[in-house]
Formats: C-alpha cells, sequence, structure tokens
C-alpha cells in the first residue's frame, strides 16, 4: 500500500456523504493516514466539516446535487455516514467507476427496511420477527392483528428511533400512524414488527474486505425512544448465542459484500438470536470503542476501505454514554462532569452548530475492569441516577468520614453491589 499526501493531484481521497459524529471520527482516522477528505452534509459546520480538508453543504436526498458534487470532486471512495442519501446519486456514481462503500446495491438493501428484512429473512433465511408491510390505515390494523400486540411500527425508511412507536392494543395504532408521520425518511411504508422479549440485544461490528472479516467483541446497549443512551463492550453472550450471532453476521455482510464495517443489530432470547437490521457503516453503540480497542471501529472502517488488513486488539471493558441536549439553541452547551476527566474515562464533544431536545451532542467514555464495572462508572459521571444509585448517595452523604463504620451504607452496597 502506498500512501499520498492530501491536496495534491495524486491524494488519496474520501468523500463523507453525513457529517455527523461518526463522520468526524473517521474524517479523524482518514487525517492520520494523510487521505484527503470531503466531508458532505445538509448544514453547516456539521462535526466532519469541522475536520476535513473541503466541507460542503447540500441536499444529499437531491439526486443531482449529489451526483455534481462526486464529478467534480472525484473521490476515491465514497462513504455514505448516513440512511437520507439520494441512491439514484449512488447507482449512477457506480455506474461512472466510482467506488461507493461498501456498494450502492448495499446502501440500498440496508436504507430500506422493507429491503434488509426481505434479504435477511426471505433470501438468507435468518430468524427474525414475525413483520408485515403496509401503506394504509387500514392494512396496519389488519397487520397489527396478525403479527399481534404489542407490535412495533416503523416507517421503512428512518433511523435512530424517528416515527416509531410501539403499540399494546388496536386502540394505540391510530396514534402510531400519527408517529410515523414524523419519520425523516419515507414514511409512505411502515413495517408492523412482532415485538421480541428479548433478554438482551447487541451490535455486532463486523469488518470485511480483501483480507477477510474480522468481528469485534459483542457489544450491549440500551435503547431509550428508539436511540441509544449506553453501550458497554464486550456483552456477555453464551458461547452458542456468539457463535449464531457471528454466523449471522457473516451470512448477512458476505450477502451485501464491498468493504467497510457493518453494524449489525441482534437481539438475545436464551440461545436463540433474532437479525434485527444492520448498518454499512460504523455505528453510534460502536463509539465505546474508541476506549477498548487498538483499532476503533472508525479506525477498522477506513483500513477496511482502503484494502489494508483489519488487525486490532481488544484492549479493555468499556463503556459509553450519550449526552442528550436538553434544550434548543444555537449556542449549545454541554454540562461535564470534572469526574469524565479521570484517569479511566474521557469525552468527546462532537461540536454540533446547534442544540435541539434530545440530539445527541457529546459521548463520554469508561474502562474499567469489568464492562458492568465500566456502565457503572458511566452512568454516574454522566450524572444519571437509577434508584439504587440514588440511595447510595443520599446515604453517602449521610455517613460519618469513618466510611468503613457506616453500617447504612454497608447494608445499602450489599443490596445494590
Ligand atoms: N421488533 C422489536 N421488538 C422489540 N424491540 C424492538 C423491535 N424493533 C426495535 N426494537 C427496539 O427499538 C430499538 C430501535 O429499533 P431499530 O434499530 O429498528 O431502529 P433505528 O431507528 O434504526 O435505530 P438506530 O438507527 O438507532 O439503529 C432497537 O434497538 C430495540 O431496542
Ligand atoms: N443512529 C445513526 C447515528 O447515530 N448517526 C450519526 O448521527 C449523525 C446525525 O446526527 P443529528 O441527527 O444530531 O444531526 C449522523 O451524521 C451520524 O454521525
Ligand atoms: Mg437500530
Amino acid at each position: 500500500m502506498h500512501f499520498t499526501a492530501p491536496l495534491k493531484s495524486d491524494s488519496i481521497k474520501i468523500m463523507l456523504l453525513g457529517s455527523g459524529e461518526l463522520g468526524k471520527e473517521v474524517a479523524i482516522e482518514a487525517q492520520r493516514l494523510g487521505i484527503e477528505v470531503i466531508a458532505v452534509d445538509r448544514y453547516p459546520n456539521a462535526p466532519a466539516h469541522q475536520v476535513a480538508h473541503e466541507a460542503h453543504v447540500i441536499n444529499m436526498q437531491n439526486k443531482d446535487e449529489v451526483l455534481d458534487l462526486i464529478r467534480r470532486v472525484k473521490p476515491d471512495y465514497i462513504l455514505p455516514e448516513i440512511e437520507a442519501i439520494s441512491i439514484e446519486a449512488l447507482f449512477d456514481a457506480e455506474k461512472e467507476g466510482f467506488h461507493v462503500i461498501p456498494n450502492a446495491e448495499a446502501v440500498n438493501k440496508t436504507m430500506n427496511r422493507k429491503n434488509i428484512r426481505k434479504f435477511a429473512a426471505e433470501e438468507l433465511g435468518l430468524k427474525t420477527s414475525a413483520y408485515r408491510f403496509v401503506a394504509s390505515f387500514e392494512e396496519l390494523e389488519k397487520a397489527a392483528e396478525e403479527v399481534g400486540f404489542p407490535c412495533v411500527i416503523k416507517p421503512v425508511m428512518s433511523s435512530s428511533g424517528h416515527g416509531q412507536s410501539v403499540a399494546k392494543t388496536p386502540e394505540d395504532l391510530k396514534e402510531s400512524w400519527e408517529i410515523a408521520k414524523e419519520a425523516r425518511g419515507d414514511a409512505s411504508e411502515l413495517i408492523v414488527e412482532e415485538f421480541v422479549r428479548f433478554d438482551y440485544e447487541i451490535t455486532l461490528l463486523t469488518a470485511r474486505n480483501e483480507h477477510g472479516t474480522v468481528f469485534c467483541e459483542p457489544i450491549g446497549h440500551e435503547q431509550k425512544d428508539g436511540d441509544y443512551i449506553f453501550s458497554w463492550q464486550p456483552a456477555y453472550m453464551s458461547s452458542e448465542a456468539k457463535a449464531k450471532a457471528q454466523e449471522i453476521a457473516k451470512k448477512v455482510t458476505d450477502g451485501l459484500g464491498g468493504r467497510g464495517i457493518f453494524g449489525v443489530e441482534l437481539f438475545v432470547k436464551g440461545d436463540e438470536v433474532y437479525f434485527s437490521e444492520v448498518s454499512p457503516r460504523p455505528h453510534d453503540t460502536g463509539m465505546v470503542t474508541l476506549i477498548t480497542q487498538s483499532q476503533s471501529e472508525f479506525a477498522l472502517h477506513l483500513r477496511a476501505v482502503l484494502g489494508l488488513p483489519l488487525d486490532f486488539a481488544f484492549f479493555t471493558p468499556g463503556a459509553s454514554a450519550a449526552y442528550k441536549a436538553k434544550n434548543d439553541s444555537v449556542t449549545p452547551i454541554i454540562h461535564v462532569d470534572e469526574k469524565a476527566f479521570a484517569t479511566d474515562s474521557f469525552v468527546r464533544v462532537f461540536g454540533k452548530p446547534e442544540s435541539h431536545e434530545g440530539r445527541r451532542m457529546a459521548v463520554l467514555l469508561t474502562m474499567a475492569a469489568s464492562e458492568s464495572e465500566a456502565l457503572k462508572k458511566a452512568k454516574e459521571r454522566i450524572g444519571f441516577f437509577d434508584d439504587s444509585a440514588k440511595v447510595t448517595k443520599v446515604v453517602e452523604e449521610k455517613c460519618s468520614e469513618n466510611e468503613e463504620s457506616c453500617v447504612i451504607k454497608r447494608v445499602i452496597k450489599f443490596i445494590f453491589g
């Protein structure tokens, strides 16, 4: 492999279509290898714009705007970073000889729940929840009845929980129908999924190129309103479930083909593993790899894209916690507790130019001897107190200076760990 300098006639160029927090880390990894970075998004000063050689603001859902920019920039690799991109532009660019990561058809399949679900369940034969696709309220009522209650209703094109809801009874369906309209992508068709009562869910990061396929340790995560709030790695899995998870991830990533990292989302119930969905790009829950691995998911993605070896080491158990904005502001402020700067944790502030309620603005990363300890630290340091933490805090305040003599504290510790 030869490397070049950026901003030269022979530079190796990557174009990020989407420049959020995930793209920003890919851009930083590319900078480290002397790759020229062209960052594109729908709004100015997006996170990756701020660390790229060139920044562009276009309507990424507009075929002509995307194609025009690709033809002008002539990138060696086009890296879709979000789902809402004109797929026609990617197909055309590929026909013109541009290298889309992992490939335009894989992006097409994964950006639409109908395509990927049919591919995974019907072509590859993977286990999934029961599902139906609907385009009218009457169809929704019928499908929900068939799939059963509760059921999960999602627009076929949307991400980060937008437009999703769980209907517990037929009476909830009207509201679900309305919520689906909020989706950013295509809300004209919906998927109705059986609600899987899983024990836990994981993301299995899987990177592939000509050097082969590598799996990261499974990442456990907690979701709120369809968006991740905490993740940890490694997530404990029985060896049978882990083997099944890797088998599913291999099948689906081989089926999609091309170079890059994939976030394979799986639900686990006992030793049963259900395929849920897959992102052909780094995954938000995978930000934890910034602290746990020698090569983060972003570094692995770039290596896969460039055709480099995918070797890496798992360094330490760790966890991540998302800082979500509490209000709308054009001068956002992120409050970070000083404890986040302890030897065993750090923070990444994305630099999003505006906040709106619930928008992910930064991430806290922690390491520890075990993932549960790392998760506990992440929760404490981000100011998330579940009831047990609250009780412990109150008791701590009441304790005398001689900590060990505090009986209440020891009892509480015994109960809550
Ligand atoms: N059929 C289901 N049964 C039970 N829980 C589900 C089901 N589908 C989704 N969920 C829950 O909702 C979360 C979000 O769903 P999903 O991953 O399909 O949406 P998303 O909008 O693509 O999210 P993201 O973009 O963050 O991955 C899942 O991680 C899971 O916790
Ligand atoms: N689950 C997908 C995901 O996490 N995508 C990440 O969020 C950004 C959009 O953030 P925004 O909505 O705050 O602009 C995307 O650009 C990507 O980095
Ligand atoms: Mg998901």
